[in-house]
């Protein structure tokens, strides 16, 4: 069984204004409200290509209810540590020249919650695979991760990483199968500038051979990804096409290199088809379904750099 681990589940209500003016009141032309986060949206990819998972993480309040009526509703499993207080809303912005985003304040994981979903991860086998993405509450420590990955590692359970920042920093040196930081993300990670291919793939060479990560895929939104493993180092060129919502994009790309590797154990088809799911949704008003990604498929060129 797949799992996703979303310890920073969302609301994302999307708001659609004509041209946003700062200080002024503004009126949406369109909304909506979805479950969001980013171990979730890998959920519901996964769902979309019809492939079963299990949610796991914290919800609380009205606003974790909506969640899990959410993915009940869609026939997505979930187990859920319940918290006091309210999961939090996340607001993201679409006007005509950009998108905004503004993530709410976590709500507070208490000492039992966190050993709760512990609990849960050490009775999973090497049969499963756990997908680890989102931040973290800030109640939680940024060695949450580590933690998690050291656990399931012992366990031999592969475990697939999306995160940034402090808890990325620290969960890379516990060696996760696969993380997909984009190009700023990695830079970060590195403190770094990155100017050029060359800067990236130097970057994730560095995190498969040092850190003994087996995946590394480096997504650069309209620009692709770049993949360094075993396989070699690919680069992807991404679909020409408009991008309407981009939100949910990097979820959509962890589910489907998950996708394809389950199915071909074969690393460049898998990045190929990530690219596809990234971009498919970043085309579309919500996340993609598998007959979009199939349909751009041909359009990501993939090309061999070593
Ligand atoms: N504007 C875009 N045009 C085409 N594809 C895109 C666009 N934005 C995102 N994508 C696709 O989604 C993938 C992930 O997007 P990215 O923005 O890099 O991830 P994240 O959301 O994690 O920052 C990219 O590798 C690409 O395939
Ligand atoms: O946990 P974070 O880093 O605050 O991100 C949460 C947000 O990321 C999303 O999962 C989208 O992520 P991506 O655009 O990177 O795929 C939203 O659903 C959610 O609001």
């Amino acid at each position: 069984m797949i799992y996703t681990v979303t310890l920073n589940p969302a609301i994302d209500y999307v708001v659609q204004v004509g041209n946003f003016k700062a200080g002024k009141v503004n009126r949406s032309k369109a909304d909506y409200k979805e479950a969001g986060g980013k171990g979730i949206n890998v959920s519901r990819v996964l769902d979309r290509f019809g492939v079963s998972s299990t949610a796991l993480g914290f919800v609380g309040g009205f606003t974790g209810k909506f969640i899990t009526d959410y993915l009940t509703s869609k026939n997505i499993h979930h187990q859920f540590v319940e918290l006091k207080e309210d999961t939090r809303i996340n607001v993201k912005m679409k006007s005509e020249a950009e998108e905004t985003e503004m993530n709410g304040v976590s709500p507070t994981i208490e000492d039992n919650h966190y050993q709760e979903l512990l609990d849960q991860l050490k009775g999973l086998s090497s049969d499963d695979i756990v997908v680890l993405a989102g931040s973290l509450p800030q109640s939680l420590s940024n060695s949450a991760y580590r933690e998690m990955v050291a656990m399931l590692n012992e366990k031999g359970v592969p475990t697939i990483l999306d995160t940034s920042g402090a808890p990325l920093t620290e969960a890379i040196q516990a060696s996760p199968a696969f993380i997909k930081p984009n190009h700023h993300e990695l830079a970060d990670l590195f403190d770094e500038e990155i100017i050029n291919d060359e800067d990236i793939i130097s970057l994730a060479k560095r995190l498969h051979t040092e850190q003994q990560i087996e995946h590394v895929l480096v997504s650069m939104a309209k620009d692709g990804a770049i993949y360094v493993g075993s396989a070699g180092v690919f680069k992807l060129s991404a679909p020409e096409g408009h991008a309407v919502h981009s939100v949910g994009a990097g979820d959509s790309a962890v589910a489907g290199f998950i996708y394809k590797w389950q199915e071909t154990n074969n690393a460049r088809e898998a990045a190929q088809f990530a690219v596809a799911a990234g971009s498919a949704t970043a085309f579309s008003k919500t996340l993609c379904t598998k007959a979009e990604v199939e349909a751009l498929l041909p359009q990501v060129v993939v090309q061999k750099v070593e």
